[in-house]
């Protein structure tokens, strides 16, 4: 999964559509290099960001997920919580919702049931502007993680989504310290209890930062060993920047997981 920012912030230039076409150009190299899907947010959900109205997200996503889907074809993932933005994406061709609230937000299942799309449910505590304070847990962070994507399925389930149309991410970085984020990926394996696709995503993250004492720049390193840990644990999609380094990543380790079959 290509990671595709539409935020003013991830764009030097500012200017709507030199934002829109740098956008699909970065989105269509993401696909040559091997990219499954292309993941597009337009929420920065930078802690302390101010909210984006959405009507701005609005402007900021469709344009680009409607050309996406209709120039390159793409399977395009939408990174919000808003049922605003996830109806319209869905509308506009989008092939999944990834929502880093878990569809907590008022209206978020009855848009994501209604959209008929597949749902990735990830885990954070609180908000992005406050969760980096709240990272003492008072049980253990996988325990947390586990019962919090239960109670978000239990939720999906009863809103008419149907399990299988559910992925699961524990949410690396949002309202973890280091030693929570190292401890929950050696035991990502145990979200497989759900029998539910795992996404991950730590792709530039400080997880990478503070663990390696790298810049954000610099981080690409720890991102490929981390891609082939969770391969061999089971993920099946990984939210990147780099898609060509992180293809061969996966194909390696998959190559030797599968015992010497390669694609
Ligand atoms: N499913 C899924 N969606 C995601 N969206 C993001 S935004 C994150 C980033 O660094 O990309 C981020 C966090 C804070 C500020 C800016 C950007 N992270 C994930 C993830 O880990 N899983």
């Amino acid at each position: 999964m290509g990671i595709l920012n539409v935020t003013p912030d991830s764009f030097s230039d500012g200017g709507r559509s030199a934002t829109l076409d740098a956008a699909l150009r970065n989105a269509e190299q993401m696909l040559i290099d091997g990219a499954a899907m292309i993941d597009v947010g337009g929420e920065s959900t930078r802690p302390g960001a101010t909210p984006v109205s959405v009507d701005e997200e609005l402007a900021r996503v469709c344009p680009v997920v409607e050309r996406l889907v209709s120039e390159l074809g793409a399977l395009v993932s939408v990174d919000t919580s808003s049922p605003d933005v996830m109806h319209e994406a869905a509308r506009l061709g989008a092939g999944m919702i990834n929502d880093v609230r878990a569809l907590r937000r008022e209206g978020a299942l009855e848009a994501a049931a209604a959209s008929g799309l597949p749902v990735c449910l990830m885990h954070m505590r609180g908000e992005p502007d406050s969760m980096q304070q709240h990272t003492d847990y008072a049980q253990s962070i996988e325990d947390e993680v586990n019962e919090f994507l239960a109670t978000r399925i239990t939720a999906c389930t009863a809103a008419g989504i149907p399990r299988e149309r559910l992925l699961l991410d524990p949410g690396f970085g949002f309202g973890k310290s280091l030693e929570d984020n190292l401890r929950l990926y050696h035991r990502m394996a145990q979200l497989h209890e759900f029998n539910l696709p795992l996404l991950i995503g730590t792709s530039r993250k400080s997880m990478i930062g503070n663990a390696l004492g790298r810049a954000v720049e610099d981080r690409l390193a720890g991102n490929l060993a981390l891609t082939a840990l969770a391969v061999r644990e089971g993920a099946r999609l990984l939210r990147v920047h780099d898609v060509a380094p992180t293809v061969d990543a996966v194909d390696m380790a998959w190559a030797v997981l599968q015992e010497g079959t390669i694609r």
